[in-house]
């Protein structure tokens, strides 16, 4: 049985080089690292959006990427949900539509997450009508996690979804993160730089060290 986690890449972008290497059998991966370290271009380079220049990433038994063997899935094909920094939800939708977009992706997928179960979960019923505009930033995350685990992915990928709230708001929106973390089953990468967010969304931490030049 392989890994969950099977990753030894190469990455370069501008001036930047790192290799990482992470082989785990973790469910939920907390990544840390200085600024600069190289945490979303990992990210992004399980997604689809960067390319390595060489190497393999497998997730949960699926190679995504394999330069030996000439495999690079496309973003789409991949099957991974994406939370950022800010909740990036379509200004000109409102809720309902925002959670609606995550389906589009999902049409040719057995469907894991039902629409009613993942806004329960998150307890977006009484925002739906909403438009994202007047969400407060807690509230705009919680609809973002349900956008993600709309396209019915098979794995979850969290680029520091905590960093632009303040402190009070981000105590809010943790259970529902582990609420997401234990229903939904899902492999999970989480990036934070803050400690005791690591402690409490992970079991397993890699740490990734200041990149070489
Ligand atoms: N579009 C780009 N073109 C060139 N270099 C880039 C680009 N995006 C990021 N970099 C560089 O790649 C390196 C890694 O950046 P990355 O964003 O992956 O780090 P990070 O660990 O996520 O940092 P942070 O915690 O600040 O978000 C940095 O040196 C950054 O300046």
């Amino acid at each position: 049985m392989s890994a969950v986690f099977d990753i030894d890449v190469s990455l370069a972008r501008g001036d930047f080089r790192r290799q990482v290497q992470v082989q785990s059998d973790a469910r939920v991966l907390a990544l840390t690292g200085v600024s600069g370290a190289g945490k979303t271009s990992l990210l992004q380079a399980i997604a689809g959006l960067l390319r390595p220049r060489a190497g393999r990433i497998a997730v949960a038994g699926r190679t995504l990427f394999d330069s030996a063997e000439r495999i690079d899935l496309p973003a789409h094909r991949r099957h991974i949900g994406f939370v950022f920094q800010d909740a990036r939800l379509f200004p000109h939708l409102a809720v309902r539509a925002n959670l609606g977009y995550g389906a589009r992706f999902a049409k040719d997928r057995t469907p894991r997450f039902a629409f009613d179960d993942v806004v329960a979960l998150l307890g977006i019923a009484p925002l739906l009508a909403r438009r994202t505009v007047n969400l407060s930033g807690g509230e705009a995350q919680r609809v973002a996690i349900g956008r993600a685990l709309l396209s019915q992915p098979d794995l979850l990928l969290l680029d520091e979804p905590l960093a632009s709230l303040d402190q009070a708001r981000r105590e809010e929106l943790i259970p529902y993160l582990q609420r997401v973390r234990d229903d939904s089953g899902l492999p999970m990468i989480y990036v934070s730089h803050v400690a005791d967010e690591v402690r409490r969304m992970a079991d397993t931490v890699l740490a990734l060290d200041a990149a070489l030049r």
